[in-house]
């Protein structure tokens, strides 16, 4: 057992590698190798089992992750009113159709009620949703769900702007694309103006 995560404050399960699941994956991308002509057992390849197996639990680890006790974690009551804005959040998350990785910004923002949470937390919320097999939309509605489920504030945005491995390195090979998906509750899906500020400071203007 060795301890891998940083900042790990709790939220995750996962403080150390599973044994159990390291050996099973470590076996399966032993055979992967063999499978694609490789020799697992030559030098360079001798510990990649095992590394992949690491890897992969941890661009995983959002599994074992409760994203609605991260926010709960630090909900404080406070009266401002308006719009808190977390821009330019880095997501790396692996589409549930390749497995491959796809990554970019998130940019979250909400109007509080009567609740703040701390802002690391909305990063976090966006980290545990991200680190699953994921389709860049439903990643985009957790994120947005959790606030408004949490802290039940006047309105959640969520936008996330994403390159996808699946469409650069492969497939259909556009290497310049990006994906915009975004979902909104309250004022911003109510308001144009609300919704038009939130565009505003996400593209600097
Ligand atoms: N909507 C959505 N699609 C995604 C996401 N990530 C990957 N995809 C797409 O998932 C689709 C899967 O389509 P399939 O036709 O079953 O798979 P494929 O034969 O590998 O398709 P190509 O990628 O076009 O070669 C592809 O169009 C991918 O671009 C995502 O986050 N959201
Ligand atoms: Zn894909």
């Amino acid at each position: 057992m060795e301890f891998t995560l940083n900042g790990n404050k709790g939220y995750s399960k996962v403080e150390t590698y599973d044994d159990e699941t390291t050996d099973g994956l470590s076996s399966k991308y032993k055979s992967i190798l063999e499978l694609l002509g490789e020799d697992p057992k030559r030098e360079g390849l001798e510990k990649t089992p095992l590394r992949v197996a690491k890897a992969m639990q941890f661009l995983t680890q959002g599994y074992n992750m409760n994203p609605e006790e991260i926010v709960r974690s630090a909900m404080f009551r406070e009266d401002y009113q308006q719009m808190v804005v977390v821009k330019d959040i880095e997501i790396y998350s692996m589409c549930e159709h390749h497995m491959l990785p796809f990554f970019g910004k998130a940019h979250v923002a909400y109007i509080p009620r009567h609740h703040i949470t701390g802002l690391s937390k909305l990063a976090r919320v966006a980290e545990a949703f991200a680190r699953r097999l994921q389709v860049q939309e439903r990643l985009t509605t957790q994120i947005k769900d959790c606030i408004q489920n949490t802290l039940n504030p006047l309105g959640v945005a969520v936008v996330i702007e994403a390159q996808h491995m699946c469409m650069q390195m492969r497939g259909v090979q556009k290497q310049h694309s990006i994906t915009t998906t975004s979902d909104f509750t309250g004022a911003f899906q109510k308001n144009q103006a609300t919704r038009e500020e939130f565009f505003n400071i996400i593209n600097n203007k």
